[in-house]
């Protein structure tokens, strides 16, 4: 492996809020690095700052100590960071209330500039992979909270990023449908061939990923446990 296999590289990364005496160090210099094919668990309690560390992943945020580069993912000039090649699952509903299924699953591509049919066939192969293609011409409201969120992982599969960064994708479901939720996320990166971070404040879910990596008032502590069962 050479360092032109990572896909996100975060060395020494900090993100601090505020100035003065209401300063809040989200997170202390994290260092991570991830590769195709890794399935790793950001796993800690609210507050940890899980969050802050996978949006200095995502790119979403600057950091204000340290780094985070992509040394495999091309990033266009004048631009923080390869954004069109790193999909995130964000916790909360993140559908566009006035769009169904197809597209919302649709629209990055359409905003990319895809024409819409093309970009609506490619929605519905997403939505047929993950076994959701009843759902196609749902709105939002009609759908359950794990329906939603497998809907959200179909529109980043559309976009066939080698980086998945899901942040709490289970936070608000119940045990069974998050197990269900991270079967779907799995195979989503398996037939991608990506790389998944995802974060979590549940030991059950962390467990399904090879590496754990836990999060303690913003640091990171050392990877512990290496295998776990993948599906
Ligand atoms: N934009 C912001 N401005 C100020 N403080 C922030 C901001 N974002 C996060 N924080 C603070 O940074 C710390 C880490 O927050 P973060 O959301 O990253 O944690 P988390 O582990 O993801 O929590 P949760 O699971 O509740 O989402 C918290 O103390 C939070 O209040």
């Amino acid at each position: 492996m050479t360092s032109a296999d990572v896909l996100v590289d975060a060395r020494d990364a900090a993100r601090t809020y505020g100035r003065g005496p209401t300063t809040v160090v989200a997170v202390h210099g994290a260092t991570l690095q991830v590769r195709a094919g890794d399935r790793t668990a950001v796993v800690g309690p609210s507050g940890s700052g899980k969050s802050t560390l996978l949006h200095l992943l995502a790119g979403l945020e600057r950091p204000s100590g340290g780094q985070v580069s992509w040394p495999a993912l091309p990033t266009p000039p004048a631009q923080p960071a390869p954004t069109r090649q790193i999909g995130v699952v964000f916790q909360g509903p993140s559908l566009i209330p006035a769009l169904d299924v197809v597209e919302n699953t649709a629209l990055p591509l359409v905003l990319a500039g895809m024409p819409e049919g093309r970009a609506h066939q490619r929605a519905h192969a997403s939505l047929h992979d993950l076994g959701i293609a009843g759902l196609a011409r749902r709105l939002p409201e009609e759908l359950s909270g794990g329906q939603a969120q497998r809907v959200a992982i179909a529109r980043v599969l559309t976009q066939a990023p080698r980086l998945v960064l899901a942040d709490e994708p289970t936070g608000q479901l119940d045990r069974a449908t998050a197990d269900h939720v991270v079967d779907v996320l799995l195979s989503a990166v398996d037939m991608l061939g990506a790389a998944l971070v995802l974060s979590t404040h549940d030991p059950a879910v962390a467990q399904r990923l090879a590496v754990r990596r836990e999060m303690h008032e913003g640091r990171l502590l050392a990877p512990h446990g290496t295998r776990g069962p993948q599906s």
